[in-house]
């Protein structure tokens, strides 16, 4: 019997080639994935470079110095920010209104334009030809339906308010890629002594974290631009020498806010060191008048008095008159303007100092204190009104019992000279108080019938 053909080797070569074609395939298989890994990392690479150099597009650049790390900022940012913010149509309405419009106007960007001095200053600012771009966070401090008008009335005059926030890094960086600004009014601010004590990191926030925020962007901005910020006489604290001077101690605050303010002269003195930023700080001395501020007294003694609701009017604790110097909102700024106007360029470029830069710290204030009772028959007058008075010692809460400005400085550099006395410029804010908030026929007849009994006092006196 023929033995059985040996096959053996025949299958074992069978398995041998199958499997090297298993193992071809694998290897086949891994390297088309590989070539579609670095087809796709390809054209990944190719769009990535492709929406860089071209959006947001660069003839829309002002400065058209944008460098690439700009460049690839605006891409993130405006796909960071959608709907609107970042778009060309926002950049359009961006460079529309920080463009000037008379021979060697400034761009002025305002920090919150939406607020009481910012929009006042904006508006001044817009009226006589520079262009003005506005920043704002709309933050519910007080009625932000307030800031919102003033926001509306802004627009009316052309005026584009930017919905943001200080501590916003890429925000404030894309509005300089976007237009290079010569100057910077930095006026958004956590106001208001006594909330100090209610909410103290509001405070840091804003008046340091978001200030150092601000000069961070500007120093890195090419050209960097001058700054005017507002400062507060509130750093002047504890001191009692009258009337306050620059020069007096500013290092006993009353108030964090105070101290958040002082903490802003010492980190605009080290910018102006390091990186040649030009800073002007202004001592704002109690700023009052129409489009004010809610939460300051004038502002809710006119609202309580004609509500027939009680006021507190405090004394010190020694029982004396607490008393401020006052100073009538268009005072203030033509005080603001004057410091733009003198500020001298920032000297550094790209981040670094090229020489000395100008630092400057001005009281704004109105030279005449006046007690917070005088304040008080004032506006009594004026709403024909009888408050009702509680006089209660000052609480302890970070108030200063007197304020009191020394204004030679302003004058001498910049010719600051307040025009406003208190009755005249309560006067302009009752006025626009009842019409701004529909009541001037109440108040009118209120007047009225006010005339009719000081006649009769008279008569009878
Ligand atoms: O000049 C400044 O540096 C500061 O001025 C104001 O602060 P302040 O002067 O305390 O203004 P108000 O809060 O309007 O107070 C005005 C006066 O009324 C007094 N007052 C306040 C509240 C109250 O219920 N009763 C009362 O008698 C205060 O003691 C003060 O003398 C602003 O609120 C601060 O943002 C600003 O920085």
């Amino acid at each position: 019997m023929a033995s059985p053909p040996d096959t053996s080797k025949t299958i074992k070569l069978e398995r041998y080639n199958s499997y090297l074609r298993r193992v071809n395939s694998t290897k086949l298989l891994n390297a088309s994935s590989k070539l579609l890994f670095r087809a796709t990392l390809l054209v990944a690479l190719v769009l990535i470079l492709f929406f860089t150099l071209n959006y947001p597009p660069l003839s829309d650049h002002v400065g058209g110095g944008a460098n690439h790390v700009h460049t690839t900022h605006n891409f993130l940012s405006s796909a960071f920010y959608g709907g609107g913010v970042g778009g060309t149509a926002w950049e359009k309405q961006v460079r529309k209104s920080a463009t000037p419009r008379r021979p060697n106007g400034m761009s002025v960007l305002v920090t919150g334009a939406a607020g009481f001095v910012g929009s006042h200053c904006s508006l001044a600012l817009k009226k006589r030809g520079d262009g003005v771009l506005g920043l704002d966070n709309f933050n519910s401090y007080y009625d932000p339906s307030l800031k919102r008008s003033r926001q509306a009335l802004l627009k009316k005059h052309e005026v584009f308010v930017v919905e943001g926030d200080l501590n916003d890094e890429p925000l404030l960086t894309k509005l300089f890629d976007v237009v290079p600004f010569t100057h910077i009014l930095h006026l958004a601010a956590q106001a208001g002594v006594r909330y100090a004590m209610q909410n103290p990191q509001s405070y840091v926030s804003s008046n340091i974290a978001g200030f150092v925020n601000l000069l961070e962007v500007a120093k890195r901005a090419n050209p960097q631009p001058s700054i005017v910020w507002a400062s507060s006489s509130s750093v002047y604290g504890l001191n009692t020498d009258n009337p306050f001077s620059e020069l007096h101690r500013t290092d006993q605050p009353a108030s964090l806010y105070a101290a958040t303010k002082k903490a802003g002269e010492e980190i605009a003195h080290t910018y102006n060191h390091i990186y040649g930023l030009s800073l002007t700080g202004l001592r704002f001395f109690t700023v009052y008048g129409p489009w004010g501020r809610p939460d300051m007294a004038y502002f809710f003694f006119t609202k309580d008095i004609l509500q027939g609701k009680p006021i507190n009017v405090f004394k010190t604790v020694d029982d004396k008159e607490v008393a401020r110097d006052f100073t009538y909102i268009d005072d203030v700024v033509k005080g603001c303007l004057g410091a733009l106007d003198t500020a001298e360029k920032s000297t550094g470029s790209g981040g670094k100092k090229k020489g000395p830069a100008q630092l400057r710290i001005y009281n704004l204030g109105n030279t005449s204190p006046v007690p917070v009772g005088k304040l008080v028959s004032i506006l009594e007058g004026l709403l024909s009104t009888k408050a009702k008075k509680h006089v209660i010692k000052m609480p302890r809460n970070g108030d200063v019992p007197y304020t009191h400005a020394n204004v030679t400085l302003a004058y001498k550099d910049f010719g600051y000279k307040p025009t406003t006395d208190l009755a005249s410029g309560l006067r302009k804010f009752v006025k626009w108080y009842v019409s701004y908030y529909g009541i001037e026929s109440r108040v009118k007849k209120e007047m009225d019938s006010g005339k009719k009994g000081s006649q009769q006092t008279d008569e009878s006196g």
